[in-house]
């Protein structure tokens, strides 16, 4: 038909799952995108009427479309660290693995490549959006925003020193400036990122309260990852973490409380009625054996639940649709209900919640006229995952991260039927392997001065 509408690009699909409305899917259907954002989505029949497109994506056969996911905790550059010290209880992990570790590899150059790496794999697992807490935020902020690659930074804050800053207020003071770099950009958000409370004393805990909501900055802090931290607390300070968080005015919306095991029903109603979110890390939590997030109790009393991989150091992937399956799998489990945490709370935990945590909520989150593009597509047509009677439900228990066959960000593709449109994945190999070189080397070194 002549004087239809022109646009950038059709993708045709065989099932649309827009997240919102929930509990949705439209067989048939085709995503409109103009520009940066999604302009309509509508069957494809009308599709074909009503516009003309520069670039159309067939994928009517086999394949689900839906939004980007949002992993909404993760260390990014700690993606050169997967698989160096596997087994151990956290405070075992951090204090004489991780912490010595980083000390000795951690600059520039090491969270350039680590962040690049966590990407890639992200991208290639169906992530369009990610919250990274690590040193030389700069750098993870320019390698995410030059990739075109959606991110919240979170600057840390810690009472260490380290090489990227050597007391709380230079970790402040190099964060506000981060902030407002990025202040207009299109793809990375800046927030505040506290590491835990056994690590940031009052004083700072209380500047990053003031000083985010001057600049209405969310904050992103590890909270009752693990008993321990719980008693420590208790024993020091006379209240559980939360609580001393509420008592330094911390609580708001604008906090993302990432782990939240050990939870008593008071503290639930705490963060419920603070409209605080909570960020789960199921793999992360059993692989270091934490404790278990209520995450059932924690949906029934309204509070917003994202999910999160944390670092690969201690999952050790960043693959968000096994995430899925396993925050749905342990939500059961935990509620003692095969009810609890279904499919479709899996996947907004994965998309719109994390949306919601990070303020993003208009923009990100869901398939709707008006959102950013951010958009990805997943094969069901494999021998593997037949027959296909509810998409939404195959693509939590039933799929890998090698059915994501495409990704667009803001409307750019990203993902072009598995091959990486943004990223050079044969340098950035050898890059990796020359790291890991370099890291086995100095530990066999330190082996036989040991022995
Ligand atoms: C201040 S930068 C981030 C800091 O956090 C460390 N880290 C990684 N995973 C965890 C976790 O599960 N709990 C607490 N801290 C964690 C990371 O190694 C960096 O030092
Ligand atoms: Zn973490």
């Amino acid at each position: 038909m002549l004087n239809n509408q022109s646009v950038d690009t059709i993708i045709h699909a065989r099932w649309v799952i827009p997240v919102i409305p929930h509990n949705t899917v439209y067989e048939n259907h085709s995503v409109v995108i103009s520009g940066h954002k999604i302009l309509d989505i509508l069957p494809k029949d009308a599709a074909l009427v009503k516009y003309t497109a520069k670039e159309i994506f067939s994928l009517d056969e086999h394949h689900a479309l839906l939004p980007g996911l949002i992993n909404a905790h993760g260390h990014s550059a700690m993606s050169l660290f997967r698989g160096l010290a596997d087994d151990l209880p956290l405070m075992e992990w951090l204090n004489n693995h991780i912490w010595p570790a980083e000390a000795k590899w951690v600059d520039e150059d090491f969270v350039a490549d680590g962040t690049l790496l966590a990407i890639t794999e992200m991208i290639r697992s169906g992530t369009t959006c990610y919250s990274d807490m690590y040193f030389f935020p700069n750098i993870s902020a320019k390698v995410a925003a030059e990739h075109k690659m959606r991110t919240q930074i979170c600057f840390p804050v810690i009472d260490f020193p380290t090489a990227w800053a050597q007391n709380s207020d230079e970790y402040i003071h190099k964060g506000v400036e981060l902030f407002d770099q990025y202040r207009n950009s299109d793809y990375v958000n800046v927030a505040f990122g506290p590491h835990a409370p056994y690590t940031v004393s009052n004083d700072p805990l209380k500047q990053v309260a003031t000083l985010a909501d001057q600049l209405n900055a969310q904050i992103q802090i590890h909270l009752h990852e693990t008993a321990f931290e719980v008693k420590e607390s208790i024993e020091q300070y006379g209240v559980t973490p939360i609580k001393r968080l509420a008592e330094l005015g911390l609580l708001s919306p604008s906090l993302q409380c990432v782990h939240m095991t050990q939870l008593s029903d008071d503290d639930i109603t705490l963060i419920a009625e603070s409209g605080a979110h909570v960020i789960h890390c199921p793999e992360s939590n059993l692989k270091l054996a934490s404790g278990f997030a209520p995450v059932d109790k924690l949906l029934n009393a309204g509070v917003n639940v994202a999910l999160g991989t944390d670092g690969a150091a201690s999952n050790n992937d960043l693959d968000l649709l096994g995430e899925m399956k396993t925050a749905a799998l342990i939500g059961k489990a935990v509620a003692g209900d095969a009810s609890a945490v279904s499919a479709h709370q899996a996947l907004e935990m994965a998309t719109i919640n994390g949306a919601k945590s990070m303020g993003l909520e208009e923009k990100i989150g869901s398939l709707e006229s008006g959102k950013l593009a951010d958009i990805i597509a997943i094969d069901l047509g494999q021998i593997d995952c037949q027959p296909v009677y509810d998409p939404a439900s195959h693509i939590v228990y039933a799929t890998n991260s090698h059915q994501v066959t495409h990704s667009w960000i803001g409307g750019d593709i990203h993902m072009n039927n598995r091959q990486l449109v943004m990223i050079d994945t044969l340098h950035l190999n050898a890059r990796v392997k020359q790291w890991a070189q370099k890291i086995k080397d100095a530990d066999s070194q330190q082996a036989s001065v040991t022995a």
